[in-house]
Protein backbone atom coordinates (compact mmCIF):
# COMPACT_ATOMS: atom_id res chain seq x y z
CA UNK A 1 0.00 0.00 0.00
CA UNK A 2 1.40 3.17 -1.21
CA UNK A 3 1.98 6.06 1.67
CA UNK A 4 2.93 9.73 1.40
CA UNK A 5 4.65 9.85 4.36
CA UNK A 6 8.28 11.66 3.73
CA UNK A 7 7.32 11.11 -0.25
CA UNK A 8 7.65 14.24 -2.76
CA UNK A 9 4.70 14.52 -4.93
CA UNK A 10 4.96 16.15 -8.70
CA UNK A 11 0.88 17.57 -9.64
CA UNK A 12 1.72 18.88 -13.25
CA UNK A 13 -1.04 21.37 -13.95
CA UNK A 14 -1.22 21.66 -10.60
CA UNK A 15 -2.34 24.71 -10.04
CA UNK A 16 -5.78 24.11 -11.73
CA UNK A 17 -9.20 22.95 -9.32
CA UNK A 18 -7.74 19.50 -9.06
CA UNK A 19 -4.14 20.25 -7.73
CA UNK A 20 -5.53 22.92 -5.37
CA UNK A 21 -7.62 20.27 -3.78
CA UNK A 22 -5.24 17.55 -4.03
CA UNK A 23 -2.92 19.93 -2.63
CA UNK A 24 -5.03 20.31 0.60
CA UNK A 25 -5.31 17.05 1.31
CA UNK A 26 -1.83 16.31 0.95
CA UNK A 27 -0.84 18.57 3.07
CA UNK A 28 -2.84 17.94 5.79
CA UNK A 29 -0.81 14.53 5.58
CA UNK A 30 3.12 13.71 6.70
CA UNK A 31 3.90 14.51 2.67
CA UNK A 32 7.91 15.24 2.42
CA UNK A 33 7.03 18.17 -0.76
CA UNK A 34 4.42 18.69 -2.90
CA UNK A 35 6.23 20.22 -6.35
CA UNK A 36 3.63 22.05 -9.11
CA UNK A 37 4.85 21.86 -12.46
CA UNK A 38 3.14 24.85 -14.37
CA UNK A 39 3.33 27.29 -16.90
CA UNK A 40 1.25 30.66 -15.51
CA UNK A 41 3.10 32.14 -12.47
CA UNK A 42 0.31 34.43 -11.38
CA UNK A 43 -1.51 31.34 -10.84
CA UNK A 44 1.23 30.22 -9.25
CA UNK A 45 1.49 32.85 -7.07
CA UNK A 46 -1.89 33.38 -6.09
CA UNK A 47 -1.66 29.64 -4.63
CA UNK A 48 1.63 30.34 -3.19
CA UNK A 49 -0.47 32.65 -0.92
CA UNK A 50 -3.46 30.62 -0.33
CA UNK A 51 -1.62 27.52 1.01
CA UNK A 52 1.06 29.15 3.08
CA UNK A 53 3.66 25.71 3.68
CA UNK A 54 7.20 25.72 3.21
CA UNK A 55 6.59 21.78 2.16
CA UNK A 56 4.57 23.29 -1.38
CA UNK A 57 6.99 24.38 -4.06
CA UNK A 58 6.24 25.91 -7.64
CA UNK A 59 8.34 25.10 -10.51
CA UNK A 60 7.45 27.04 -14.18
CA UNK A 61 7.92 24.99 -16.70
CA UNK A 62 5.69 23.60 -19.44
CA UNK A 63 4.97 19.58 -19.92
CA UNK A 64 5.98 20.04 -23.86
CA UNK A 65 9.85 20.87 -22.81
CA UNK A 66 11.27 18.12 -21.69
CA UNK A 67 14.30 19.34 -20.25
CA UNK A 68 11.69 21.82 -17.62
CA UNK A 69 9.60 18.16 -16.78
CA UNK A 70 12.80 16.36 -15.86
CA UNK A 71 14.20 19.05 -13.98
CA UNK A 72 11.07 19.27 -11.67
CA UNK A 73 10.87 14.95 -11.55
CA UNK A 74 14.15 14.94 -9.81
CA UNK A 75 13.98 12.99 -6.61
CA UNK A 76 10.24 12.76 -6.88
CA UNK A 77 7.97 9.49 -5.74
CA UNK A 78 5.05 10.07 -7.19
CA UNK A 79 3.35 12.30 -10.19
CA UNK A 80 -0.36 12.76 -10.62
CA UNK A 81 -0.18 14.11 -14.06
CA UNK A 82 -3.47 16.87 -14.50
CA UNK A 83 -1.52 19.62 -16.96
CA UNK A 84 -3.50 19.09 -20.16
CA UNK A 85 -5.34 21.37 -22.84
CA UNK A 86 -9.33 20.51 -21.99
CA UNK A 87 -11.23 22.96 -24.13
CA UNK A 88 -13.42 21.10 -26.78
CA UNK A 89 -13.70 24.24 -28.46
CA UNK A 90 -10.05 25.18 -28.46
CA UNK A 91 -8.81 21.92 -29.34
CA UNK A 92 -10.68 21.64 -32.20
CA UNK A 93 -9.13 24.98 -33.70
CA UNK A 94 -5.58 24.28 -32.83
CA UNK A 95 -5.32 20.17 -32.91
CA UNK A 96 -1.51 20.20 -32.98
CA UNK A 97 -1.65 22.08 -29.63
CA UNK A 98 -3.80 19.58 -28.30
CA UNK A 99 -1.08 16.66 -29.64
CA UNK A 100 1.86 19.21 -28.31
CA UNK A 101 0.43 19.41 -24.82
CA UNK A 102 -1.76 15.90 -24.31
CA UNK A 103 0.49 13.67 -26.37
CA UNK A 104 3.91 14.74 -26.59
CA UNK A 105 3.99 16.24 -23.06
CA UNK A 106 2.02 13.36 -21.38
CA UNK A 107 5.67 11.33 -23.10
CA UNK A 108 7.54 13.53 -21.53
CA UNK A 109 6.42 13.30 -17.68
CA UNK A 110 6.34 9.33 -18.76
CA UNK A 111 10.09 9.28 -19.95
CA UNK A 112 11.08 11.89 -17.19
CA UNK A 113 9.49 10.14 -14.62
CA UNK A 114 11.29 6.69 -15.57
CA UNK A 115 14.30 8.40 -16.29
CA UNK A 116 14.13 9.79 -12.01
CA UNK A 117 12.87 6.50 -11.06
CA UNK A 118 9.99 7.27 -9.97
CA UNK A 119 7.34 4.99 -8.48
CA UNK A 120 3.98 5.51 -9.71
CA UNK A 121 2.57 8.12 -12.27
CA UNK A 122 -1.46 8.27 -12.62
CA UNK A 123 -2.32 10.39 -15.99
CA UNK A 124 -5.88 12.18 -15.93
CA UNK A 125 -7.98 11.26 -18.91
CA UNK A 126 -11.58 12.12 -19.56
CA UNK A 127 -14.70 10.17 -21.03
CA UNK A 128 -14.09 12.60 -24.25
CA UNK A 129 -11.31 9.65 -24.90
CA UNK A 130 -13.55 6.99 -25.29
CA UNK A 131 -14.67 6.44 -29.27
CA UNK A 132 -13.97 10.35 -29.41
CA UNK A 133 -15.04 13.16 -31.76
CA UNK A 134 -13.23 16.00 -30.59
CA UNK A 135 -9.50 16.63 -30.99
CA UNK A 136 -9.35 17.03 -27.31
CA UNK A 137 -10.97 13.47 -26.84
CA UNK A 138 -8.44 12.03 -29.02
CA UNK A 139 -5.52 13.44 -28.11
CA UNK A 140 -6.51 12.13 -24.52
CA UNK A 141 -7.04 8.73 -26.28
CA UNK A 142 -3.81 8.89 -27.30
CA UNK A 143 -2.27 10.07 -23.64
CA UNK A 144 -3.40 6.84 -22.65
CA UNK A 145 -2.09 4.76 -25.31
CA UNK A 146 1.46 6.50 -24.13
CA UNK A 147 0.88 5.52 -21.10
CA UNK A 148 0.20 2.21 -21.67
CA UNK A 149 2.78 1.55 -24.14
CA UNK A 150 5.19 2.37 -21.19
CA UNK A 151 4.53 -1.33 -19.59
CA UNK A 152 4.07 -2.59 -23.05
CA UNK A 153 7.75 -1.67 -24.06
CA UNK A 154 8.93 -2.05 -20.73
CA UNK A 155 7.77 -5.39 -18.93
CA UNK A 156 10.18 -4.60 -15.93
CA UNK A 157 10.22 -1.01 -15.41
CA UNK A 158 10.22 0.38 -11.85
CA UNK A 159 7.85 3.09 -12.73
CA UNK A 160 3.76 2.41 -12.48
CA UNK A 161 2.14 4.41 -14.90
CA UNK A 162 -2.05 4.18 -14.51
CA UNK A 163 -4.50 6.27 -15.85
CA UNK A 164 -7.61 7.33 -14.96
CA UNK A 165 -11.03 8.90 -16.97
CA UNK A 166 -12.95 11.53 -15.43
CA UNK A 167 -17.00 12.21 -16.66
CA UNK A 168 -18.11 15.97 -15.92
CA UNK A 169 -16.76 17.56 -12.93
CA UNK A 170 -19.59 19.62 -11.57
CA UNK A 171 -19.47 22.62 -10.87
CA UNK A 172 -15.80 22.57 -12.97
CA UNK A 173 -14.64 26.24 -14.31
CA UNK A 174 -16.40 26.92 -17.53
CA UNK A 175 -18.85 24.00 -16.85
CA UNK A 176 -22.78 24.30 -17.29
CA UNK A 177 -23.30 24.09 -13.70
CA UNK A 178 -21.59 27.67 -12.85
CA UNK A 179 -23.26 28.88 -16.26
CA UNK A 180 -26.46 27.97 -15.29
CA UNK A 181 -26.32 29.85 -12.44
CA UNK A 182 -25.14 32.89 -13.64
CA UNK A 183 -28.14 33.00 -15.93
CA UNK A 184 -30.49 31.99 -13.33
CA UNK A 185 -29.08 35.36 -11.19
CA UNK A 186 -29.20 37.43 -14.22
CA UNK A 187 -32.77 36.46 -14.21
CA UNK A 188 -32.49 34.96 -18.07
CA UNK A 189 -33.78 31.81 -19.33
CA UNK A 190 -31.17 28.63 -19.42
CA UNK A 191 -29.97 27.82 -22.90
CA UNK A 192 -29.85 23.96 -22.74
CA UNK A 193 -28.18 22.33 -26.46
CA UNK A 194 -30.48 19.30 -26.02
CA UNK A 195 -32.42 18.63 -23.18
CA UNK A 196 -31.89 15.08 -23.95
CA UNK A 197 -28.38 15.23 -24.09
CA UNK A 198 -26.89 12.96 -21.12
CA UNK A 199 -23.65 12.88 -18.76
CA UNK A 200 -21.89 11.55 -16.50
CA UNK A 201 -21.57 13.29 -13.28
CA UNK A 202 -18.78 13.92 -10.44
CA UNK A 203 -17.53 16.13 -7.76
CA UNK A 204 -14.07 17.42 -7.29
CA UNK A 205 -14.12 15.07 -4.36
CA UNK A 206 -15.00 11.93 -6.34
CA UNK A 207 -12.41 12.84 -9.00
CA UNK A 208 -9.71 13.23 -6.36
CA UNK A 209 -10.93 9.79 -4.43
CA UNK A 210 -10.70 8.15 -8.21
CA UNK A 211 -7.26 9.46 -8.27
CA UNK A 212 -5.82 8.15 -4.92
CA UNK A 213 -7.64 5.15 -5.53
CA UNK A 214 -5.56 4.74 -8.46
CA UNK A 215 -2.41 5.79 -6.92
CA UNK A 216 -3.26 3.16 -4.23
CA UNK A 217 -4.20 0.34 -6.10
CA UNK A 218 -2.63 0.73 -9.84
CA UNK A 219 -0.39 -2.24 -11.61
CA UNK A 220 1.41 -1.09 -15.22
CA UNK A 221 -0.89 -0.33 -17.63
CA UNK A 222 -3.96 0.07 -15.48
CA UNK A 223 -6.63 2.23 -16.27
CA UNK A 224 -9.56 3.06 -13.60
CA UNK A 225 -13.06 4.37 -13.67
CA UNK A 226 -15.27 5.24 -10.92
CA UNK A 227 -18.95 4.15 -11.17
CA UNK A 228 -21.44 6.94 -11.74
CA UNK A 229 -24.93 7.68 -12.25
CA UNK A 230 -25.89 10.05 -15.34
CA UNK A 231 -28.43 12.83 -16.02
CA UNK A 232 -30.61 14.45 -19.04
CA UNK A 233 -29.22 18.05 -19.85
CA UNK A 234 -32.68 18.83 -19.41
CA UNK A 235 -33.11 17.38 -16.09
CA UNK A 236 -30.11 19.25 -14.87
CA UNK A 237 -31.56 22.26 -16.29
CA UNK A 238 -35.10 22.04 -14.23
CA UNK A 239 -33.29 20.48 -10.84
CA UNK A 240 -30.79 23.90 -10.94
CA UNK A 241 -33.98 26.00 -11.39
CA UNK A 242 -35.74 24.45 -8.53
CA UNK A 243 -33.38 24.47 -6.17
CA UNK A 244 -32.91 28.43 -7.06
CA UNK A 245 -36.44 29.13 -6.68
CA UNK A 246 -36.49 30.84 -10.38
CA UNK A 247 -39.15 31.04 -12.28
CA UNK A 248 -36.60 30.70 -15.73
CA UNK A 249 -37.62 28.66 -19.13
CA UNK A 250 -35.62 26.11 -20.35
CA UNK A 251 -34.70 27.49 -23.87
CA UNK A 252 -32.77 25.06 -26.37
CA UNK A 253 -29.99 26.11 -28.37
CA UNK A 254 -28.79 23.60 -30.54
CA UNK A 255 -25.90 21.26 -29.93
CA UNK A 256 -22.17 22.90 -29.55
CA UNK A 257 -18.76 22.17 -31.90
CA UNK A 258 -17.76 18.77 -31.47
CA UNK A 259 -20.08 17.36 -28.88
CA UNK A 260 -21.66 14.06 -28.41
CA UNK A 261 -25.42 12.93 -27.09
CA UNK A 262 -23.91 10.77 -25.25
CA UNK A 263 -20.40 9.80 -22.94
CA UNK A 264 -18.93 6.53 -22.62
CA UNK A 265 -16.88 6.08 -19.44
CA UNK A 266 -15.52 2.77 -20.70
CA UNK A 267 -16.02 0.25 -24.22
CA UNK A 268 -17.44 -2.99 -24.03
CA UNK A 269 -13.86 -4.61 -25.06
CA UNK A 270 -12.73 -2.75 -21.82
CA UNK A 271 -15.68 -3.73 -19.66
CA UNK A 272 -14.79 -7.52 -20.80
CA UNK A 273 -11.41 -7.57 -19.18
CA UNK A 274 -12.28 -5.12 -16.19
CA UNK A 275 -12.15 -5.54 -12.92
CA UNK A 276 -15.16 -4.79 -11.09
CA UNK A 277 -14.19 -3.06 -7.42
CA UNK A 278 -16.63 -1.79 -5.98
CA UNK A 279 -17.19 1.85 -6.42
CA UNK A 280 -14.56 1.69 -9.16
CA UNK A 281 -13.62 -0.61 -12.56
CA UNK A 282 -10.21 -1.58 -13.09
CA UNK A 283 -9.59 -2.04 -17.09
CA UNK A 284 -6.11 -4.02 -17.58
CA UNK A 285 -4.04 -3.08 -20.28
CA UNK A 286 -4.27 -5.07 -23.35
CA UNK A 287 -1.09 -7.24 -22.85
CA UNK A 288 -1.15 -8.87 -25.98
CA UNK A 289 1.98 -9.03 -27.77
CA UNK A 290 2.81 -7.69 -31.32
CA UNK A 291 2.48 -11.31 -32.77
CA UNK A 292 0.44 -10.99 -35.70
CA UNK A 293 -0.81 -14.31 -36.55
CA UNK A 294 -2.01 -14.62 -33.02
CA UNK A 295 -3.96 -11.34 -33.66
CA UNK A 296 -5.42 -12.87 -36.42
CA UNK A 297 -6.76 -16.09 -35.44
CA UNK A 298 -7.87 -15.64 -31.62
CA UNK A 299 -10.77 -13.76 -30.82
CA UNK A 300 -12.35 -12.79 -27.48
CA UNK A 301 -16.02 -14.03 -27.20
CA UNK A 302 -16.83 -12.42 -23.90
CA UNK A 303 -16.88 -9.17 -24.90
CA UNK A 304 -20.62 -9.75 -26.60
CA UNK A 305 -21.68 -9.93 -23.53
CA UNK A 306 -21.03 -6.55 -22.14
CA UNK A 307 -22.49 -2.99 -23.16
CA UNK A 308 -20.29 0.33 -23.02
CA UNK A 309 -20.70 2.34 -19.55
CA UNK A 310 -22.62 4.80 -21.51
CA UNK A 311 -24.19 7.99 -20.37
CA UNK A 312 -27.15 7.58 -21.97
CA UNK A 313 -27.35 3.48 -20.73
CA UNK A 314 -26.30 3.39 -16.84
CA UNK A 315 -28.77 4.21 -13.60
CA UNK A 316 -30.33 7.95 -14.72
CA UNK A 317 -31.25 10.16 -12.12
CA UNK A 318 -34.17 11.97 -11.50
CA UNK A 319 -34.89 15.88 -11.09
CA UNK A 320 -34.87 15.32 -7.17
CA UNK A 321 -31.51 12.64 -7.29
CA UNK A 322 -29.79 15.72 -8.96
CA UNK A 323 -31.16 18.25 -6.72
CA UNK A 324 -29.21 15.99 -4.09
CA UNK A 325 -26.36 15.65 -6.24
CA UNK A 326 -26.12 19.51 -6.15
CA UNK A 327 -26.58 19.45 -2.58
CA UNK A 328 -23.39 18.29 -1.88
CA UNK A 329 -21.30 20.77 -3.19
CA UNK A 330 -19.99 23.43 -1.36
CA UNK A 331 -20.16 25.94 -4.30
CA UNK A 332 -23.93 25.31 -4.89
CA UNK A 333 -24.14 25.82 -0.78
CA UNK A 334 -22.36 29.25 -1.31
CA UNK A 335 -24.22 30.18 -4.01
CA UNK A 336 -27.85 29.14 -2.33
CA UNK A 337 -26.68 31.60 0.46
CA UNK A 338 -25.59 34.39 -1.85
CA UNK A 339 -29.72 34.21 -3.08
CA UNK A 340 -30.88 34.26 0.32
CA UNK A 341 -31.79 30.67 0.08
CA UNK A 342 -31.37 28.24 3.14
CA UNK A 343 -30.18 24.45 2.57
CA UNK A 344 -33.26 23.28 4.55
CA UNK A 345 -35.63 25.05 1.83
CA UNK A 346 -33.97 23.82 -1.17
CA UNK A 347 -33.73 20.18 0.40
CA UNK A 348 -37.93 20.19 1.28
O1 LIG B 1 -25.06 26.61 -22.45
C1 LIG B 1 -24.91 25.38 -22.35
C2 LIG B 1 -23.64 24.75 -22.23
C3 LIG B 1 -23.60 23.37 -22.14
N1 LIG B 1 -24.73 22.63 -22.16
C4 LIG B 1 -24.67 21.16 -22.09
O2 LIG B 1 -24.25 20.76 -20.79
C5 LIG B 1 -23.52 19.53 -20.86
C6 LIG B 1 -22.21 19.73 -20.17
O3 LIG B 1 -21.47 20.77 -20.83
P1 LIG B 1 -20.08 21.31 -20.25
O4 LIG B 1 -20.21 21.57 -18.79
O5 LIG B 1 -19.62 22.42 -21.13
O6 LIG B 1 -19.16 20.04 -20.36
P2 LIG B 1 -18.68 19.21 -21.62
O7 LIG B 1 -18.79 19.95 -22.89
O8 LIG B 1 -19.37 17.88 -21.56
O9 LIG B 1 -17.10 19.04 -21.32
C7 LIG B 1 -16.62 19.17 -20.01
O10 LIG B 1 -16.37 17.93 -19.45
C8 LIG B 1 -15.24 17.23 -19.97
C9 LIG B 1 -15.18 15.88 -19.29
O11 LIG B 1 -16.03 15.01 -19.95
C10 LIG B 1 -13.99 18.04 -19.81
O12 LIG B 1 -12.89 17.35 -20.31
C11 LIG B 1 -14.19 19.36 -20.53
O13 LIG B 1 -13.05 20.15 -20.34
C12 LIG B 1 -15.41 20.06 -20.01
O14 LIG B 1 -15.66 21.24 -20.76
C13 LIG B 1 -23.37 19.19 -22.34
O15 LIG B 1 -24.33 18.24 -22.66
C14 LIG B 1 -23.69 20.51 -23.04
O16 LIG B 1 -24.28 20.32 -24.30
C15 LIG B 1 -25.96 23.23 -22.25
O17 LIG B 1 -27.00 22.57 -22.25
N2 LIG B 1 -26.02 24.59 -22.33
Amino acid sequence: MNDYRGKRVLITGGTGSFGHTVTEKLLMRDVAEIRILSRDEAKQDLMRHELPDARLRFYVGDIRDYLSVERAMRDVDYVFHAAALKQVPSCEFFPMEAVRTNVQGSENVVRAADHAGVSSVVCLSTDKAVYPVNAMGMSKAMMEKVAQSHGLNNPNADTTVSCVRYGNVMYSRGSVIPLFIRQLKAGKNLTVTNPDMTRFMMSLADSVDLVEFAFQQADQGDLFIRKAKACSVGDLALATISLFESNARVEVIGTRHAEKLSEALATREELSRAQDMGAYFRIQADNRDLNYSVYVEEGDTAVARYDDYDSHTVDRMSVREIKELLLTLPEIHAELALAGITAERATA
